[in-house]
């Protein structure tokens, strides 16, 4: 099945030595999506376009290759993700995707998660900051600056799961019950019970974050908040948590101080000791890294968004806290993100958010969140100056007002515009 037409110009992006190269004609795929997906990339491809060549005046130029997935791909090739989508990501490194559907409680498993496993995309880059002037529903949406690190290849989106009544479930159940009996006997009802496993590993836990402490060094970010549940979860949840700091501690002695060596030390020389530890090495500009569990995380990323900055979380607590996240600074339509492996250098951008199918071919919703991620996507290419016009073009665009639907319901004298529309000013203000 031949799927692709590659442009004839340009050329793939690469990884050498580590670093990535980026030729002036990147070849860069690109997903529409479903749903709301086509009219958020309409929109996002010109925002973009606009951009590079305003920064580069013509030096620089993507070409873009589109690839198939979810419901286009199965219409026009009768496959949700064909071969040659998943080869071109990894062939041209680098990609950007709408959102894909994904049925619930039967049917095709995500292939938004699918792909991020296939490319082995560890991390989950979330960065949720405030636009002056978005309506936001906390008092002071200045102090939300956070960047979350979601692990994302791991947890109970493994898709490890035993539907209730099938076959498998049973001799699944069998298994347990013949060698864990104690373990089977906590399960209330078993005839009943559908089965998820939830696996985490160390070597998962320690490149995710790993990744978030180093960002947190190159961005002058001063902590990293490990977010658990490892009080309910000890040996994945609880097991993420201890393996973090451990690595903080042995990979990043110089640079960090932990929460972990605040109670050895509390518990060595006493409480205000250990408050003097940690102040100096705080002064010495080294970064916090400390640990919350996720529940009430949830209420303090509200009640004090100040303590958080980095966050380092596993999978689903961490698709959680990227929505609950997102509502305070504006919604879900501003909510941008990246899925990357920092080895390999692959990386598929895209926005938080779903398809929205209601609002499907109406050219409203807000395509900030795409085009945001493909700010992020600029920035991982170094092209920092195209970049840069996209986020100040967004500033003066909230400024005068002028935004799609869902920030016009909120906010006091705007207009409202079209998902296009939105474009359009982005663009006229760089
Ligand atoms: N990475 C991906 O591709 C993702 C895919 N999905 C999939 O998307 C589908 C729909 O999921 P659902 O749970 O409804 O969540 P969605 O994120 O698609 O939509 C929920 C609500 O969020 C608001 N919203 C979403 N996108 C925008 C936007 N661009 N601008 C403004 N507001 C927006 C709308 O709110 P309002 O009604 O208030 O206007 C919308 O009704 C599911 O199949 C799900 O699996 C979900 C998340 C991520
Ligand atoms: O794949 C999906 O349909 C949902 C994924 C999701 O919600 C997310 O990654 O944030
Ligand atoms: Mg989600």
């Amino acid at each position: 099945m031949a799927t692709l037409t590659p442009p004839s110009n340009g050329s793939p992006i690469t990884m050498e030595n580590g670093k990535l190269v980026v030729p002036d004609l990147p070849i860069i795929p690109f997903i529409e999506g479903d749903g709301t997906g086509p009219d958020i990339w309409r929109a996002t491809v010109r925002v973009l376009d606009a951009a590079v060549a305003s920064a580069y005046q013509g030096q620089k130029q993507i070409q873009w290759l589109e690839i198939y997935a979810g419901e286009k791909a199965h219409r026009l090739f009768d496959s949700w993700l064909p071969d040659e989508t998943v080869g071109a990501c990894r062939d041209y490194k680098v990609a950007i995707k709408g959102p894909l559907t994904t049925p619930i409680g039967g049917g095709i498993r995500s292939l938004n998660v699918a792909l991020r496993q296939m490319l082995d995309l560890y991390v989950c880059l979330r960065p949720v900051r405030w636009f002056k002037g978005v309506p936001s529903p906390v008092k002071n949406p200045a102090a939300v600056d956070m960047v979350i690190f979601r692990e994302n290849t791991e947890d109970i989106y493994a898709g490890v799961e035993f539907e209730q009544g099938s076959e498998e479930n049973e001799r699944f159940l069998q298994l347990l019950q013949q060698h864990f009996p104690d373990h089977f006997k906590k399960i209330r009802f078993p005839e009943t019970s559908g089965i998820g496993i939830k696996p985490v590993s160390r070597q998962g836990t320690e490149r995710l974050v790993r990744a978030a402490i180093e960002y947190a060094l190159a961005n002058g970010r001063k902590s990293v908040t490990i977010v658990h549940k490892g009080n309910i979860m000890k040996f994945t949840e609880g097991a993420f948590r201890n393996w973090a700091y451990a690595l903080a501690e042995r990979e990043f002695p110089e640079q960090t101080y932990t929460w972990e060596q605040w109670t050895r030390s509390k518990e060595a020389s006493g409480e205000q000791a250990a408050n003097q530890e940690q102040a100096k090495a705080l002064a010495e500009g080294r970064i916090l890294i400390k640990d919350a569990i996720a529940d009430i995380s949830l209420q303090q990323v509200l009640t004090r968004p100040d303590e958080f900055d980095v966050i380092a979380t596993m999978n689903l607590n961490g698709d959680y806290l990227s929505d609950a996240l997102a509502a305070q600074v504006g919604g879900i339509g501003i909510a941008p993100g990246g899925n990357i492996n920092y080895l390999t250098g692959a990386a598929i951008f895209e926005a938080t958010h779903g398809t929205a199918p209601k609002y499907a071919n109406l050219d409203k919703v807000n395509p900030g969140s795409l085009i945001l991620s493909g700010e992020m996507m600029l920035r991982y290419l170094g092209w920092t100056e195209a970049a840069d016009k996209i986020i100040d073009a967004m500033d003066a665009v909230i400024a005068s007002k002028q935004v799609t639907y869902d920030f016009a319901r909120q906010m006091e004298n705007a207009t409202e515009v079209k998902c296009s529309k939105f474009a359009d000013v982005l663009i006229e203000n760089m």
